[in-house]
């Protein structure tokens, strides 16, 4: 069975990941009646959802040891667990945190990037995207409790979220470093790091490949709080607290407005993002990078 599906909204192709489970077919409010999460928690192989209905809120952890990599599996997971959160009215926020110790999210997976084939890159670009939509758009109070090191794309998801909380490590560094990796974050990313550092320390920490440590990830506005490691969730949990004492309407509403111009520009353009990845992923020249890469990651150990 085809792990993606489409369904087309207007003039684009949605990517449904979820679309071939049971239930698929039914109708949204059908499907999140059934679907309501409760007290008792969900979750999948990788992510983890632990729901506080009294508190309107829910943990959802990233588990997909050693380093949260974000594999295609991962992605949509991800997203499935997202949805179910959204279409529950119960929910109102969601902490975004990581299982894996001392790492957030390594990003996304080198592997799903290396010696794969044209459709396998555009099924894992696509669902890239939608991930980046869904959360950069989400209705809910996202707020990110960093507790490991948060390269590349896991910056990106925590850049998606109303306000990150990093604990104080120095190993725990976090930026888009993709030109390190000889690769070009996409206009999306960037733009996401512009909403968030602003045009200038953007130019530079994506030119460098910065990794900022604490401190300077808290100078330059990357994240909005530094804590003590063990303190990590419960400031997560008193920022909620904060967010959620602002009526939701206005609050989602002024977000959309703050968030959607950012948004639509990739919405208008995926096909065409896809295309510009697959072929420049493609490359020769990339593809020996990422294999270097990689190597280097594997030496660091013996
Ligand atoms: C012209 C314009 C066209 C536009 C086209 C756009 C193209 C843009 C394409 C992509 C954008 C890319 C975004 C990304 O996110 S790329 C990923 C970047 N990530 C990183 O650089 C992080 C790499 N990892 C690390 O630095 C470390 O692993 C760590 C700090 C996260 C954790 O360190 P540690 O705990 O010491 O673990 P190890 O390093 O030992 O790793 C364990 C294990 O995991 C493997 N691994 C690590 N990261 C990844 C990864 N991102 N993907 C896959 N696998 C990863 C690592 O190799 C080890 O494996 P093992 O040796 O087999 O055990």
């Amino acid at each position: 069975m085809a792990l993606v599906a489409g369904m087309r909204v207007g003039s684009r192709v949605l990517f449904r990941p979820w679309a071939w489970l049971p239930g698929a077919a039914l109708g949204r409010k059908e499907s999140a009646a059934r679907g309501r999460v409760g007290a008792r928690g969900f979750g999948s192989q990788r992510v983890l959802v632990e729901p506080d209905p009294a508190a309107g809120i829910a943990v959802m952890k990233l588990k997909s040891p050693p380093v949260n990599s974000l594999s295609l599996e991962l992605l949509t997971e991800f997203v499935i667990s997202l949805e179910k959160l959204e279409n529950d009215k119960t929910f109102r926020g969601i902490i975004l945190t990581s299982d894996c110790p001392g790492v957030f999210s390594a990003g996304l997976d080198l592997m799903e990037m290396c010696g794969k084939n044209p459709a396998h890159y555009a099924e894992y670009w696509k669902a890239v995207q939608e991930l980046w939509l869904r959360l950069y758009l989400s209705n809910l109070v996202l707020i990110a409790a960093i507790n490991g090191a948060c390269p590349a794309g896991g910056c990106l998801i925590s850049l998606t979220c109303d306000y990150r909380v990093l604990a104080d490590n120095p190993k725990y560094v976090i930026g888009l470093n993709e030109t390190l990796l000889g690769i070009v974050a996409p206009f999306w990313f960037k733009d996401t790091l512009v909403n968030t550092i602003g045009h200038r320390t953007s130019e530079r920490a994506l030119q460098l490949g910065i990794l900022f440590p604490p401190a300077e990830a808290l100078q330059v506005g990357m994240v909005d709080k530094v804590v003590p490691e063990d303190q990590v969730q419960s400031t997560a949990l008193s920022v909620m607290a904060q967010w959620l004492s602002i009526p939701d309407h206005a609050r989602q509403l002024t977000k959309n407005m703050m968030r959607k111009a950012t948004a639509d520009r990739l919405v208008k353009q995926r096909d065409s993002d896809i295309q510009n990845f697959v072929g420049f992923i493609s490359r020769d020249s990339i593809q020996k990078s990422l294999q270097v890469y990689l190597g280097k990651l594997r030496q660091k150990k013996g």
